[in-house]
């Protein structure tokens, strides 16, 4: 036994996490929760404190790396953090992000970087877009690769969209999302993330496609799951935080300066909230 086993007994026997899991607590109408892991030490905390899916997410370049945005990362860093993630993983399931420059050239690109991923220990991989993503997520799924489609803002395109801006505001723009949805959903995605859009839209695209979970960032409560970036959570960004943040390390109603939870009881405040409905907060959070 390792020194991480001094757990809560309700994570040292979780069953492990997998896709057939998941569909089951969607179907349940259990909410999903999911939050970025960068290393194995975190992974770990995070895992145990019971959160369903970690993403290592691109956002590293932002919260590792110091960059203002995911665009200098690489598929060498990603397959490196996704290495550490995997160490401490017990039981969640494990999605890492594609970063940009690493798919989009081909379906035969995404597959290779999906490979490497996959081999530093990823059991799904996450890109962005859709359009001619579309054939490549297709391309995945049919060579036993699982896929997390990722549309609304998506931040590896910040300069061709103009800021970290909400989308699908407008009735042609939403149009365009639910058909980009649709198209992701029937080449085969498993999973999707929806960030930064309005939560009636984001409701719909969900009760549109019940066999493909929609995880929502800043897309209101209506989604089958949550995501957040760890420490926007634990409420050590540097920097300004988007509106759809909450820092659960704060207890509610108490005083800014009082003491806070430690960071495991923020990550199951957190679980906690996602799964009774109360994060996100329509009014505090949603668009
Ligand atoms: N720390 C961190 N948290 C994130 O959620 C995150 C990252 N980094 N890096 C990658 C992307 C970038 N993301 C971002 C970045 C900025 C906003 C933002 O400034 N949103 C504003 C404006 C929304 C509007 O158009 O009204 C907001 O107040 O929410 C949102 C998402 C989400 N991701
Ligand atoms: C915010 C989530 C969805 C993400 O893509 C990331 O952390 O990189
Ligand atoms: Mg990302």
């Amino acid at each position: 036994m390792s020194v991480h086993s001094a757990s809560t007994p309700a994570a040292a026997t979780r069953a492990s996490v997998s896709l057939p899991r998941l569909r089951d607590m969607v179907a349940r109408g259990e909410k999903v929760t999911m939050l970025t892991a960068y290393d194995a030490t975190f992974a770990r905390i995070i895992d145990d404190a019971g959160v369903d899916v970690l993403l290592v997410g691109d956002s590293l370049g932002n919260v590792i790396q110091g960059e203002t945005s995911t665009l200098p990362v690489t598929l060498e860093h990603m397959a490196y953090h996704t290495q550490c993630v995997r160490q401490g993983r017990r039981s969640a399931w494990l999605v890492a992000d594609m970063p940009f420059g690493s798919y989009e050239a081909s379906p035969q690109q995404a597959l290779a970087s999906a490979v490497a991923l996959m081999r530093a220990g990823a059991q799904m991989v996450k890109l962005e877009g859709a359009g001619p993503m579309v054939e490549t997520v297709r391309f995945l799924v049919e060579r036993g690769i699982p896929v997390c489609a990722h549309i609304g803002l998506t931040p590896q395109r910040v300069h061709a969209l103009g800021g970290f801006r909400v989308q699908g505001r407008d009735d042609a723009a939403a149009a365009i999302l639910k058909a980009e949805a649709a198209a992701l959903a029937e080449a085969g995605a498993d999973m999707i993330v929806l960030e930064l859009v309005p939560s009636a839209l984001a409701r719909d695209i969900t009760l549109a496609h019940p066999r493909m979970i929609t995880i929502g960032i800043g897309a209101g409560a209506g989604t089958a799951g949550q995501v957040l970036v760890m420490h926007d959570l634990l409420g050590i960004t540097s920097g300004k935080r988007p509106r759809f943040v909450r820092d659960f390390t704060r207890v509610a109603g108490t005083e800014a300066d009082a003491p806070g939870l430690s960071i495991a009881q923020a990550v199951q405040a957190y679980v906690a909230a996602v799964k009774d409905g109360s994060f996100p907060d329509e009014t505090q959070h949603g668009y």
